[in-house]
């Protein structure tokens, strides 16, 4: 069983407000799209979201591992793409997922060597190969073509329907069938 409930939480950033009364209750197969302006707070409640960061007010509940993905891949630019991801997530589930991500043929090169968009879907590798039922992703679009969003979509659908739960932060569309939304609107 996993949940990942907000009731009345608040977000402030260096003493500042962000947002505030933001509330939503998440089950397992849920999933919650926060949405809004550039520097509206979005990263901010991902971050509370995942612990990293204390709301200014109201509750967080989470019941679960969460897998969290944020700018930061966190895997080693040296080494082998394949060993990079294995060292977090063990050989046996780096391979599979990351030819489900289209990686399958990068394993074998140096993780500094991959574009932008590669660099995304790898770090993406490792939430899918986590054991992880909370999936925070911010701004998991980025620097995906169209078809890797496509590909990232199936794979939030395919989570949910094994009973995860996936909360995204983005400014770019991405689709979830029965998401709850989430808009970031400006200054509470
Ligand atoms: N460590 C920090 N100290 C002070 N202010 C911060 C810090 N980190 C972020 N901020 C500020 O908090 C506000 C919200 O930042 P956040 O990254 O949550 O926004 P966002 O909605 O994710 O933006 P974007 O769409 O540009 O990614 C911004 O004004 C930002 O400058």
């Amino acid at each position: 069983m996993t949940a990942l409930r907000f009731e009345q939480v608040a977000g402030a950033r260096g003493g500042r407000a962000l947002f505030a009364d933001v509330s939503f209750d998440l089950a397992p197969g849920d999933a919650a799209l926060v949405s809004g302006p550039n520097g509206v707070g979005k990263s901010t409640l991902v971050r509370i979201a995942a612990g990293l960061l204390a709301g200014a007010a109201g509750a967080v509940t989470r019941v679960g591992d969460v897998a969290l993905l944020t700018e930061a891949h966190a895997l080693d630019p040296e080494r082998r793409l394949g060993e990079a991801l294995g060292f977090w997530v063990g050989n046996h589930r780096a391979l599979p997922a990351l030819d489900a991500l289209g990686l399958g043929e990068m394993a074998d090169a140096p993780v500094r060597i991959l574009s932008t968009g590669q660099r995304r879907r790898a770090a993406i590798a490792r939430i899918l190969a986590s054991d992880a039922s909370i999936w925070l992703l911010d701004e998991p679009a980025n620097g995906l073509d169209t078809g890797a969003v496509e590909v990232v979509e199936t794979l939030i659908a395919g989570h949910r329907a094994a009973g995860g739960i996936a909360l995204v932060a983005t400014h770019q569309p991405i689709t979830m069938i029965g998401a709850t939304s989430i808009a970031l609107g400006g200054r509470p």
